[in-house]
């Protein structure tokens, strides 16, 4: 069943395009991860699902519920932590949880709230306005945990929390993503959907350019190959490298070759000719991204 799904949802700011037809279909029990460089259109779909601005056109279902739904019924199944928060700045992160679990009719001591806090190496008791931009974000994580909800709707989670606390946090979701609890998070850093998504929607320019399993996007067959032959010199003409690479360079005395399919050509190719030293590497997941982006701009 599907968690998230929408239809060819569209933002419009006046004339001017937040995002345009969005199809989204996250699944009950997913860790989805929905990335896009500053600017793509993550929070204006984000706020949509939250019911927080009104969509142009377009369909929304969130855990089965249309958009006519009660903001406060979805509400009391969602998680949600916008991208920025802010807090009364003389209460502390303890009275800002007990606060909020009232609101959710709730006791603190009966949520896992200190459990997770120390997973965070987070201290409850001191002042709002003491707090760094990390621990206000993670006193925000902790919020959106207290009335343990289906489904977590994260916008920007990690930004502001170092390296070892990203780590903390990447392992609490998979924590409650092993509860069950479906997570849906916006970055626009790359390694952190390696690290913990199943799937990704890629948006760029308010469009998703493409939705896929991360593992699928690792699996392409495109390698870089620089060789450097036993002759010295520029070789690209005389070995017609061209026929592998019509982009092929030569630099410091070595080849740079890309090849977007099988590379047995490519080798035999060049190993017609005497080779001094020959590496090839697999892009990383960020070169992959990297390329998707710029096809985009390509297009336009
Ligand atoms: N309230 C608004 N009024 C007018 N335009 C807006 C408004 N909010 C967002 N936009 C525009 O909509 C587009 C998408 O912005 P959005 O904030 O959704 O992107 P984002 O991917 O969340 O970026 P970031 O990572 O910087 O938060 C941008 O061109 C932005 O300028």
């Amino acid at each position: 069943m599907s968690a998230i799904s929408t239809k060819n949802l569209t933002k419009y700011y006046g004339k001017h395009k937040g995002v345009s037809n969005i199809n989204l279909d996250v699944r009950e029990g997913e860790i989805f991860g929905f990335i896009g460089p500053n600017g793509a259109g993550k929070s204006t779909t984000i706020r949509m699902l939250m019911q927080l601005i009104n969509p142009t056109s377009g369909e929304i279902k969130v855990l089965n519920q249309s958009l006519s739904t009660e903001q406060s019924v979805l509400r009391k199944n969602i998680g949600y932590l916008p991208s920025e928060i802010n807090y009364y700045k003389d209460m502390t992160g303890k009275q800002v949880l007990e606060f909020a679990a009232r609101a959710n009719d709730i006791q603190l001591k009966e949520t896992s709230t200190k459990e997770y806090a120390e997973l965070l190496n987070f201290d409850m008791s001191k002042k709002v306005k003491s707090y760094s931009l990390g621990n206000r974000k993670k006193l925000g994580i902790l919020q959106t945990l207290l009335h343990k909800p289906k489904l977590l709707i994260l916008d920007e989670p990690t930004s502001g929390l170092d390296p070892l606390m990203q780590h903390s946090f990447f392992d609490l979701l998979k924590e409650l993503n092993g509860t069950g609890m479906t997570i849906f998070f916006s970055t626009h850093v790359l390694s952190e959907v390696e690290k913990v998504c199943d799937r990704v929607a890629i948006i760029r320019n308010g469009e998703i350019i493409r939705t896929s399993k991360v593992s699928e996007i690792q699996e392409s067959k495109k390698r870089t190959i620089e060789v450097q032959f036993a002759k010295s010199g520029n070789m690209i003409e005389k070995y017609d490298l061209k026929q592998i690479d019509s982009s092929v360079t030569f630099q410091n005395g070595i080849h740079h070759l890309t090849v977007q399919k099988e590379i047995h050509n490519a080798l035999q190719h060049i190993s017609q000719n005497a080779i001094q030293d020959i590496s090839i590497h697999k892009p990383t997941l960020e070169e992959l991204f990297m390329e998707y982006y710029e096809k985009e701009e390509g297009g336009k």
